[in-house]
């Protein structure tokens, strides 16, 4: 079973190809880590899939209609500023609405998502805060609730750590690898590659709008590889049987 299957997709900006085509596919049960530099297409990779950039070749996402588009997939864009002030609470809520009927009040489920994705990332004591007044990584952990409130088949998620501190970054994390365990689906671009290691259960790397490795976290996050694709040397090792990585120096040229 498939929740995601892209077949040739490309992305353009323009004249400049983010993308090049591109086959993937995502089952329930991955977690896969997105990575790659800046501007290696990752966010293109994305947004073609979902139907929100033009692309050319096919994705299974991008050819439901919008409903069930909202219904299969929930997506976290980049852009964590919320421009709305209301509460935490309403705002987490949005993510049940490809769920429920129009007008419709909340069920008991819709309650319980919504209560379950404030615990997990630790916004229940905001609740009843405006969302406009909270710090930016309070706010990124309310988007990332909304996400995880979804309860979607497929999350996507760009860079949903990125602005957090160390504990919300292991508990967004561990959020997403639980959905997985659930047998949904996660797919996450990431700049931290030791966190991409170590929740991962597999790894894209893209490089020039390209994939250039698709694989576990061992298999893909070698010295040769990042010294490659990143121009930098690392320190990798292994802890509570998982692969550590820490970046330590740019590579001579
Ligand atoms: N709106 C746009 N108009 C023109 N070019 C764009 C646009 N958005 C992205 N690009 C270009 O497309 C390429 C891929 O960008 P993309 O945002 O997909 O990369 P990314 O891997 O997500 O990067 P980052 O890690 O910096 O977020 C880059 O060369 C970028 O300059």
């Amino acid at each position: 079973m498939s929740l995601l299957t892209l077949r040739g997709l490309s992305v353009r900006h323009g004249d400049r190809v983010a993308v090049h085509p591109t086959d993937l596919e995502i089952g329930p049960g991955e977690l896969v880590g997105l990575v790659g530099p800046n501007g290696a297409g990752k966010s293109s990779l994305m947004r073609g899939a979902l139907g929100l950039a033009r692309a050319g070749g096919e994705s299974s996402l991008a050819a439901l209609p919008a409903p069930a588009r909202a219904r299969a997939a929930a997506w976290l864009p980049q852009a964590r500023e919320i421009a709305w002030a209301v509460t935490v609470e309403t705002l987490v809520g949005l993510g049940r609405h490809p769920l429920r009927a129009p007008g419709a009040p909340l069920s008991g489920a819709d309650r319980s998502a919504i209560a379950g994705a404030m615990a997990r990332m630790d916004i229940a004591g905001f609740a009843d805060r405006p969302a406009t007044e909270l710090s930016g990584g309070e706010q990124a952990r309310v988007l990332i609730a909304r996400a995880l409130a979804q309860q979607a088949p497929l999350t996507l998620a760009d860079e949903p750590a990125a602005g957090l501190d160390p504990a919300h970054q292991l508990a967004c994390m561990g959020a997403f690898a639980d959905l997985a365990a659930e047998g949904r689906a996660a797919v996450v671009s990431l700049h931290d590659l030791g966190l991409a290691a170590r929740f991962c259960t597999r790894l894209v790397m893209m490089a020039g709008g390209r994939v250039v490795a698709d694989g576990a976290p061992d298999a893909v996050l070698t010295a040769d590889r990042l010294r490659e694709v990143y121009g930098i040397e690392t320190f990798l090792t292994r802890a509570d049987g998982a692969l550590v990585v820490q970046p330590m120096t740019l590579s001579r040229p």
